[in-house]
């Protein structure tokens, strides 16, 4: 037989109050209609929205459902009396889901990595918060229970996020304890424990940086049934809650706000350090150029970027990479399905993209691929000369056809490129081109014979040396990436699978470039946070030039 419910919550106590109300109101003829009909307003309001709560928040995972069924059908009173729970838990403390959405949304949107919890219980809002980190995201929750791990540890492993979880058992105070003395630091902590020490976790969270600047923590139970604001509560714990409130209000350290969710959950955050005393630290390098941090600055956010040869490997890379950032992308390639299908898979992940079919080695066809996308978003702030193209031959037999092609697209077709974008960037003063060249321009990559490839990207590399020197002064920035042998579908033909191992032998990294470790590289160059970087060539090839 179901236990009757318990109101928690000031909703829940609205309804129970309204629904009495209106009960004496419905017993007594004496009671005008009016008054009848607007307590009914009143009940149905406040009755229909934890349900319409619940009902209208995505829905909980199998693992989660599994979880609250498991916790409010477990007898927890027995659990006391045979002595496996050192307090007689109940079941109400579970977080439940909207509550957990709520949690799972703030770790998402805060790009939290690592969280901490004070106070599992069961396990629900740790699995809540666990779905929304990133896969090598960490949570550690503190719990005092070591029969709750037990409790909670099948689920979890029921869960692919589970593993994220490490729960550590004992006193919370302790567990806070060790881990600043690691060194740890989280971005997201949820305090949902002993109420009558919510303070000093919060102190201590803030004296010994358990937090990172920037970060968040969340209360749970900061509106304490109503307690906190009503005159004449003397419930300890609502009491305690109210001065913990009162206390970070004051705390110029943070900011916060109290979200009516359940029993109120308080999201605060910790502040930017204010301006200390003392020249030594009034300057960009304490609180960031322009007031952004160093990763903030990679940011690539209202700018258009387009990228050649996008359809596949490193420009596909390139384009992902620059979308991630912030930026929109056109995704430029000869073959338009392939252009097609990369765009799509950029939308897919919310980055406005388009796709643009253009041959580089043609002006007029580079020409219709700026306008295309002048005339889309407006302008191009960042351009990615990516497109290549390699044919090995012996150097005595390499024909001028050959020759001519391949410096077509890779010399010729960078440099049309460099020319079509750096014209709109010059005149709007801001640019920032970024060209595909070669650790073949720098070292001559063996046995396979490419010698117009080599001389070509070789070539780009002095291309960008001299843009980027002869348009800096106007705010356009040209620099190249170098990468040495990439891991593409083109590297396993035929004629250059056999080479592989050879090639491993020569690159002090010991295994191939993947077109991910690109990405980072060309943000940088499109990022402000590069703005001093003119005419360089970055080489990333796992040191196989230096050997
Ligand atoms: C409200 S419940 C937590 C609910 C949980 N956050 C959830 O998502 O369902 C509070 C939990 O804090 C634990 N707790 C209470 N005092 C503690 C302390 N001093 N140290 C560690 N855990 C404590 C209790 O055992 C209980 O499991």
């Amino acid at each position: 037989m179901q236990a009757e419910k318990v109101s928690d919550t000031p909703l829940e106590f609205i309804v129970e109050y309204l629904a009495k109300a209106m009960k004496i109101a419905r017993d007594h003829p004496g009671v005008p209609e009016d008054l009848r009909s607007n307590l009914q307003k009143a009940l149905n309001i406040a009755s229909g929205l934890d349900s319409y709560l619940e009902m209208t928040s995505s829905p909980e995972s199998q693992p989660l459902a599994e979880l609250y069924r498991k916790t409010i059908e477990h007898d927890w009173k027995k659990a006391f009396e045979e002595g496996k729970t050192s307090f007689r838990l109940p079941k109400e403390c579970i977080t439940g889901h909207v509550e957990g959405q709520v949690l799972k949304m703030l770790v998402r949107v805060s790009g939290a990595r690592r969280v901490l919890e004070i106070g599992m219980f069961t396990g629900y809002g740790a699995l809540s918060m666990a779905e929304g980190l990133p896969e090598d995201g960490r949570l550690v929750a503190c719990e005092m229970e070591p029969y709750l791990k037990e409790f909670a540890q099948p689920v979890f492993d029921s869960s692919p996020h589970g593993r994220k979880i490490t729960v550590k058992t004992g006193p919370a105070m302790r567990s806070l304890k060790e881990l600043a003395a690691a060194g740890e630091q989280f971005d997201v902590i949820f305090i949902d424990a002993d109420k009558a020490n919510y303070i000093n976790y919060y102190t201590l969270i803030l004296e010994r940086n358990l937090l990172r600047p920037d970060g968040i923590i969340c209360v749970d139970n900061s509106l304490f049934k109503g307690s906190v604001y009503l005159p004449d509560s003397d419930d300890r714990n609502g009491l305690a809650l109210r001065e913990f409130n009162r206390t970070v209000r004051e705390d110029p350290r943070v900011e916060q706000v109290i979200l009516p969710v359940r029993d109120g959950i308080s999201v605060i955050r910790r502040a930017p350090p204010t301006r200390p005393e003392g020249d030594e630290c009034r300057d960009e390098v304490f609180h960031g150029v322009q007031g952004k941090s160093v990763l903030d600055r990679l940011r690539l956010d209202g700018r258009v970027a387009y990228v050649t040869g996008a359809g596949q490997g490193i420009g596909r890379a390139f384009a992902h990479a620059l979308g991630e950032a912030g930026a929109k992308v056109a995704v430029v390639d000869l073959d338009d399905r392939k252009a097609e299908r990369v765009a799509q898979e950029l939308a897919l992940k919310g980055i406005q993209s388009t796709a643009v079919t253009a041959d580089i080695s043609k002006p007029q066809s580079v020409q219709g691929m700026v306008d295309a996308i002048v005339a889309k978003w407006g302008t191009i702030h960042i351009g990615c000369n990516n497109a290549g193209i390699n044919m090995n031959s012996a150097s005595e037999d390499t024909s001028l056809d050959e020759w001519d092609q391949t410096f077509g697209v890779n010399l010729r077709g960078t440099f049309i490129c460099c020319q079509a974008a750096g014209r709109i960037m010059l005149n709007q003063g801001y640019g920032k081109i970024i060209n595909t060249a070669s650790m073949a321009g720098l070292i001559v990559p063996h046995p396979q014979k490419q010698l117009a490839y080599n001389a070509s990207k070789a070539g780009v590399v002095k291309l960008t040396q001299t843009l980027g020197t002869e348009w800096i002064d106007r705010g356009v920035r040209v620099n190249c990436i170098s990468p040495g042998i990439v891991d593409t579908p083109l590297i396993h033909s035929e004629e250059l699978g056999p080479l592989v191992q050879r090639w491993l032998s020569d690159i002090p990294a010991g295994r191939l470039a993947q077109v991910t470790d690109l990405q980072a590289a060309v943000v940088y160059l499109a990022s402000d946070a590069s703005d001093y970087m003119t005419g360089h060539n970055l080489v990333i090839e796992g040191g196989q030039s230096l050997w």
